[in-house]
């Protein structure tokens, strides 16, 4: 498998972004994925999201604690989204939380579990130091199958800035880590593994950031999975 000579070095990609490389052992790895699997199970269950074009996104999903997808209504002022420029929601851009799959099958979302929001603080008080928020309580789980990626986006529909703890399992993949101000370079790439944990907090909570490209056949075999998943867990600040 990985035959590196040397661990691979933990890295502050920007100020406020950390990799840590194989932060999850085996046998942890194993666990998050036997849970995966149970929470893409319907009812609201791992889902293709859809995009504002019309389109969908290559990843699929699945979400806890709070559902993240287009909504066609404002839930500030409950109108439709983009036809309030007056109301301090998020009329910019349809995409919102919510207590259902509005996007899905429309029920409810599953429960964020403890353990996640334990794993969470244990993760930023590792990659960050010091005291990590107590409240998180959503978790995106994105499943990478053959040709998957995600574009370029900021992680921006929280109402608070605590950090974002990333998870991977499975595949290796490209994540491409940017910049406050656009969605272009400069950028830098970083090839994280099953096992890696990357957070992003303070300056670089808000920074472009996407996976251009997963390479195929890259899990750790013991593993049994096929593809990649990637965990993030959140701070709705609600
Ligand atoms: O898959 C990844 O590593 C990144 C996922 C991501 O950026 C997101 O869910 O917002
Ligand atoms: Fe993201």
């Amino acid at each position: 498998m990985d035959a590196e000579l040397f661990p691979r070095a933990r890295t502050t990609v920007a100020p406020g972004a950390v990799h840590v490389p194989d932060w999850l052992d085996p046998a942890e790895q194993r666990e998050l994925l036997d849970a995966c699997r149970q929470w893409a199970r319907p009812p609201a269950g791992l889902r293709t999201v859809r995009t504002p074009g019309g389109g969908t996104m290559t990843a699929r999903q699945v979400c806890l604690g709070r559902h993240w997808g287009v909504v066609p209504k404002c839930p500030a002022c409950g109108r439709a989204v983009r036809d309030n420029p007056d109301c301090p929601g998020r009329h910019e851009y349809p995409y919102a939380y919510s207590r259902t799959a509005v996007d899905g099958d429309g029920a409810p979302v599953k429960p964020f579990p403890a353990r996640l929001g334990d794993l969470a603080r244990r993760a930023v008080a590792d990659a960050l130091g010091g005291p990590a928020p107590a409240a998180y309580d959503i978790a995106l789980i994105n499943f990478y199958g053959p040709g998957a990626r995600m574009g370029m986006h900021r992680d921006s529909d929280e109402d608070a800035d605590a950090p974002v703890v990333s998870l991977s399992l499975g595949d290796t993949c490209v994540f491409r880590f940017g910049n406050t101000e656009t969605r272009t370079r400069p950028w830098t790439d970083v090839e994280l593994r099953s096992g890696d944990l990357f957070v992003f907090g303070g300056p670089a909570r808000f920074a472009y950031h996407g996976v251009p490209r997963v390479h195929p056949g890259t899990a750790p075999g013991e593993l049994g999975l096929t593809g990649r998943l990637n965990i993030t867990l959140r701070v709705s600040g609600r």
